[in-house]
């Protein structure tokens, strides 16, 4: 049946050359809907819709199959046809991807250049006819899947979307780059020169911006950044956060996963969260996420709240709250008891926040408040025991969830964002009672993002000092200033900073 299908859709293809091209496109929507290149037509046409600025839904969210079908209208508008519906398992396919080519786009465009007869050939390309390559190049080098399989999917979806000559293209430079690759002779650039040209190579090897690469290098030397730039190439793995506030426990989610045979390790750092490596799909399909039972956040997330150390009764301030990692955990320790002024100036994120707080039954002690924090601060005379300020940052340590952040990110983003960090340490420092904690975080590596921002708010603040975080997360994690970092590499989780300050006591400052 299979082979049927794909004979037809290969014989049409020899129509286009002899027939008008309305009767081409009635034939090519009538026989393509049911050939096989389902996943690699939507993948590519994702691939487009990321690359011009479009969202990095994941179609295995909740609203899986409404995405779907808009992801296929899209097709059908970038294509001129209509692919077959996709199973769950393609979808998955699709996502996988879609997350590999972009994470791995400075390298494949390495190779499609390099296998490129002309270096014009590569700056001219059409765009869509980039993306079927890089997905080809990266099933065949990086998921190991049969050259000729890939070579066959790549090239009808090039000749059908495109034209012939761009299949015959897609063509030679596949089939070229698998007789590399059984040769162990990939064109990759060698690790030497000056510090400039091991950047280069090391950021096309490892695929992340020449910026980083060097920045790294320089404050951790070339072996950790290397290490550093493995693990952002990692599939990402996920943690679980049970929410006791629904009566749902630990050992409630670890008999549901054994259940569902879903791999997984308790935390052995936090008494509520669970790792997984695979099986999100299951835990949202069994309606865990949506029902509030649990939550997916990663344990460096958890570390915060654990050095905010929110106790039953206080009155929080959560500055950044959207949409809402931590405040929905810090209100589920306040078991009923207390306030979270939950401050973000994202209304749509907020929204997130506030429908959440109700599904995982917290909102009774959150009050969420949309807001620029700098200009909260000025009008407000409230002061609370605790304040976190979860900062916005380049998100460096994050690298491995966010497959498209390492291309957005710029060096210049770091100076502004600094800027604005200094600006809200200020402002949150302000809501702090005499003898209060300030706990400042960020999900960033970069010292600048971190311990600096903390020295130079100390230098302007006398009024604080460091609370050193001994007691509130394990010594693994605690630098000698008394801060908290999380490093990728070492603890296998998202990279985090945190410092506890608190206010002094003495009412006259
Ligand atoms: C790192 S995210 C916060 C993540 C959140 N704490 C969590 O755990 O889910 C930073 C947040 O800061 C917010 N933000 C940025 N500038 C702000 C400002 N001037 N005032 C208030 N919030 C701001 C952003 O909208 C964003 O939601």
């Amino acid at each position: 049946h299979m082979n049927f299908e794909c004979s037809v859709g290969l014989g049409s293809l020899d129509l286009q050359q002899n027939s008008s091209s309305s009767l081409w496109n009635f034939l090519k929507r009538l026989t393509y809907r049911f050939i096989l290149f389902g996943f690699v037509a939507v993948s590519a046409v994702r691939l487009l819709r990321i690359e011009q600025g479009g969202a990095f839904a994941d179609l295995l969210s909740d609203k899986g199959r409404n995405a779907m079908r808009n992801e296929m209208d899209y097709v059908e508008r970038t294509l001129g046809f209509r692919t077959k519906d996709l199973e769950d398992r393609d979808i998955r396919l699709v996502s996988y991807i879609v997350g590999g080519a972009v994470r791995w786009r400075r390298y494949l465009d390495h190779l499609v250049m390099s296998l490129c007869n002309e270096d014009k050939t590569f700056r001219d390309m059409q765009p869509l006819l980039l993306q079927i390559l890089r997905i080809g190049i990266f099933e065949i080098i990086k998921l190991g899947m049969p050259p000729y399989a890939v070579v066959d999917e790549n090239v009808r979806l090039a000749k059908v979307s495109l034209r012939p000559g761009a299949g015959n293209m897609v063509n030679g430079i596949l089939r070229k780059l698998a007789l590399l690759k059984e040769k162990d002779f990939l064109p990759l650039p060698k690790v030497e020169g000056d510090e400039r040209a091991q950047a280069r190579a090391l950021a096309i090897i490892h695929s992340h911006p020449v910026w980083m690469v060097r920045r790294w290098t320089k404050s951790l030397g070339q072996e950790e950044t290397v290490k550093l730039m493995n693990w952002n190439n990692t599939d990402p793995s996920f943690c679980l956060r049970v929410n006791p506030q629904k009566g749902y426990t630990r050992s409630d989610l670890v008999k549901m996963l054994n259940d569902k045979q879903v791999p997984h390790e308790v935390s052995i750092y936090l008494d509520d969260f669970v790792r997984l490596s695979t099986g999100l799909q299951a835990i949202i399909q069994a309606g865990l996420l949506k029902e509030g039972l649990c939550s997916v956040q990663d344990e460096s997330a958890g570390l915060v709240v654990a050095i905010v150390d929110p106790l039953p009764g206080e009155t929080i301030i959560d500055c950044c709250a959207a949409p809402g990692g931590k405040t929905l955990f810090m209100a589920s320790q306040l078991r009923s008891r207390g306030t979270i002024w939950a401050v973000d100036i994202n209304r749509a994120r907020l929204r997130v926040l506030k429908e959440t707080s109700k599904s995982q039954n917290v909102e009774e002690v959150i009050t969420t408040v949309h807001a620029d924090l700098r200009l909260f601060c000025v009008n407000n005379l409230m002061k609370a025991d605790k304040v976190l300020l979860d900062a916005p940052c380049s998100g460096l340590g994050v690298l491995s969830k966010r497959a498209d952040l390492r291309w957005n990110r710029r060096l210049e983003d770091l100076k502004q964002l600094k800027q604005l960090q200094d600006e809200l340490f200020d402002a949150a420092s302000t809501l702090v009672k005499h003898g209060g904690i300030l706990v400042y975080s960020t999900c960033s590596i970069d010292p600048e993002e971190n311990e600096e921002r903390v020295a130079a708010f100390l230098c302007r603040h006398p009024e604080f000092t460091v609370d050193p975080v001994h007691g509130f997360v394990p010594p693994g994690f605690i630098t000698v200033e008394g801060f908290c970092k999380t490093d990728p590499v070492k603890h296998t989780m998202d990279g985090s900073f945190a410092a506890r300050l608190i206010r002094c006591a003495d009412s006259c400052w």
